[in-house]
């Protein structure tokens, strides 16, 4: 398909392009998921599977998987991969003793074979607490500048007011418009 009659096509397409939101238990998925759909911080209990929504925005169409995040649902988050586009991995950027169970996650999903052509999307969440770590010590501490074969970004934020979340969501959507 020629490059001009693949961007018209993009313009009137509706396609689906599926997201995934991951992290450890309490990183603040559920809360980033209904603030992005609904401007709102809502009661969140902890996930048991997984939440899903259907979230449009600058009129591209998402499907926001937003899955459980404790030790034992872990291994079920493989079953949420194939034909995912999107990987938002939600960090709780107080939670420095587990930082390095996260990049652990991280890595294994990106070995993984169903997420191969995955972008990756890192929320350093609540940034709005004190002694929170910053997005590039995350990044440092996650060795993310290795990461060679999937595209990635890290975005501050703080799901409570929203601040950071729309400008994550402008990095994949300029993923999808290249
Ligand atoms: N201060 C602060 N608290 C937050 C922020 N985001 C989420 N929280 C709180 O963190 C707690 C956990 O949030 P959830 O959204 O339920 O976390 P989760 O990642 O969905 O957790 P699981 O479903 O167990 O995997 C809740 O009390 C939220 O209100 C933030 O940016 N700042
Ligand atoms: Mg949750």
């Amino acid at each position: 398909m020629g490059y001009v009659f693949s961007k018209i096509w993009s313009l009137f397409n509706n396609e689906e392009h599926k997201v995934i939101i991951v992290g450890l238990d309490n990183a603040g998925k559920t809360t980033i998921l209904y603030q992005i759909l609904m401007n709102e911080v809502v009661h969140t209990s902890p996930t048991i599977g997984s939440n899903v929504e259907e979230v449009t925005w600058k009129n591209i169409h998402f499907l926001m998987w937003d899955i459980g995040g404790q030790d034992s649902l872990r291994t079920a988050w493989s079953t949420y991969y194939a034909g995912t586009q999107f990987i938002i991995l939600v960090i709780d950027s107080t939670d420095r003793e587990r930082l390095h169970i996260s990049k652990a996650e991280l890595y294994q999903m990106l070995a993984n074979e169903d997420l191969r052509h995955a972008a990756v999307l890192l929320y350093a969440n609540k940034q709005d607490l004190k002694g929170s770590m910053s997005s590039a010590e995350i990044s440092q501490q996650l060795n993310l500048t290795s990461v060679k074969d999937h595209a990635w970004h890290i975005q501050a934020c703080c799901a409570l007011t929203g601040e950071g979340l729309y400008q994550g969501l402008e990095w994949i959507a300029n993923q999808i418009r290249r």
